[in-house]
C-alpha cells in the first residue's frame, strides 16, 4: 500500500492547552478521509501540522514517504483553508487570475501565464465544470461556484493529496452534494488522496470511505467508533 500521509507519536499543544497526544495515523494514497470531532478539538490544528503550518512537540510526520521538515514539493499538496473564501470575495480578481495565482512560480519572467499554463488553467476548469466562468470575477460567483474554482487552483499543480477545511460552509444543500459528487471524481478518477475537515456527517457517511475522530487528544478509526458516540 502507497503510504501518503504517516504520523507516529505526534504531540502537539498551544502553550499550556495540550490539541494532541502521542497519535498515530497512516492515510494511503486513494483514500477519501473526513475528520470529524466536537468544536475546538482541533480538527483544523492536525490539518495544518500535516501541511507543516505548525510544528509539532513531539513524533514524526511523512508526506509521500519524506519527512515533513526535509518535504519540498508543495505543488503535490493542495490545500483549501477554511475562510478562503470571505478573504477572496474583496478582490476584484477574475477567476483566471485566481488560478493563475497557483501558477506563479512557473511564470516567465514577465510573469505572463504562457500558452501552457493557460491550457493548464483550462484543464482545470473543465475537471471542475467551470471553463465558461473563466472571465468572471470570483466576487459574483456563488458559494458552491467559488470552492469549485478553489478546488481547480490546487487542482492545476497536479496535487496527489487534497486537504479542504471544512468546505461546505456557505454552501447550498443542492451545491453541497455537487461537491462531494466532485471530491468523489477527482479522488476515483485522478486517484488524488482527499482529506477534509467536516462536519456534515449524513454526506460523510455516504461520500468518504474512512472517517477519523479527533477527540479528547486523540484520533480515532471510524470503525472503533461505537453507534451514537460520534458528534
Ligand atoms: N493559534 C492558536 N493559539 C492558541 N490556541 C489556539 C490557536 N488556534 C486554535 N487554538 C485552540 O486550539 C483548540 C483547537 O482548535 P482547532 O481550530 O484546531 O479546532 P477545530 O476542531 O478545528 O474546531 P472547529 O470545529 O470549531 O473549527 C481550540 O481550543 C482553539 O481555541
Amino acid at each position: 500500500m502507497d503510504k501518503v500521509i504517516t504520523v507516529n507519536n505526534l504531540s502537539f499543544a498551544y502553550e499550556e492547552e495540550p490539541i494532541l497526544k502521542n497519535v498515530n495515523l497512516q492515510v494511503n494514497r486513494g483514500d477519501f478521509l473526513a475528520f470529524i470531532g466536537p468544536n475546538g478539538s482541533g480538527k483544523s490544528t492536525l490539518l495544518k501540522l500535516l501541511l507543516g503550518l505548525l510544528t509539532a512537540d513531539q513524533g514524526e510526520i511523512k508526506l509521500l514517504e519524506t519527512e515533513i521538515n526535509d518535504f519540498t514539493d508543495w505543488t503535490k499538496i493542495g490545500y483549501i483553508p477554511q475562510n478562503v473564501r470571505n478573504f477572496n470575495n474583496s478582490f476584484p480578481a477574475t477567476v483566471r487570475e485566481v488560478i493563475g495565482s497557483n501558477l506563479y512560480s512557473e511564470m516567465n519572467f514577465f510573469k505572463l501565464l504562457t500558452a501552457e499554463l493557460e491550457e493548464r488553467i483550462d484543464k482545470a476548469l473543465k475537471l471542475v465544470n467551470m471553463l465558461d466562468y473563466k472571465d468572471s470575477l470570483i466576487g459574483n460567483l456563488s458559494g458552491g461556484q467559488q470552492q469549485r474554482i478553489f478546488i481547480a487552483r490546487t487542482l492545476v499543480t497536479e496535487p496527489e493529496i487534497i486537504f479542504l477545511d471544512e468546505p461546505l460552509t456557505g454552501v447550498d444543500i443542492n451545491a453541497q452534494n455537487e461537491l462531494y459528487e466532485l471530491l468523489t471524481k477527482l479522488n476515483q478518477e485522478l486517484e488524488i488522496t482527499v482529506t477534509m475537515v467536516s462536519h456534515d456527517l449524513n454526506s460523510i457517511y455516504r461520500y468518504t470511505d474512512r472517517i477519523i475522530s479527533v477527540k479528547n487528544c486523540q484520533l480515532v478509526d471510524k470503525k472503533q467508533l461505537r453507534e451514537g458516540e460520534i458528534c
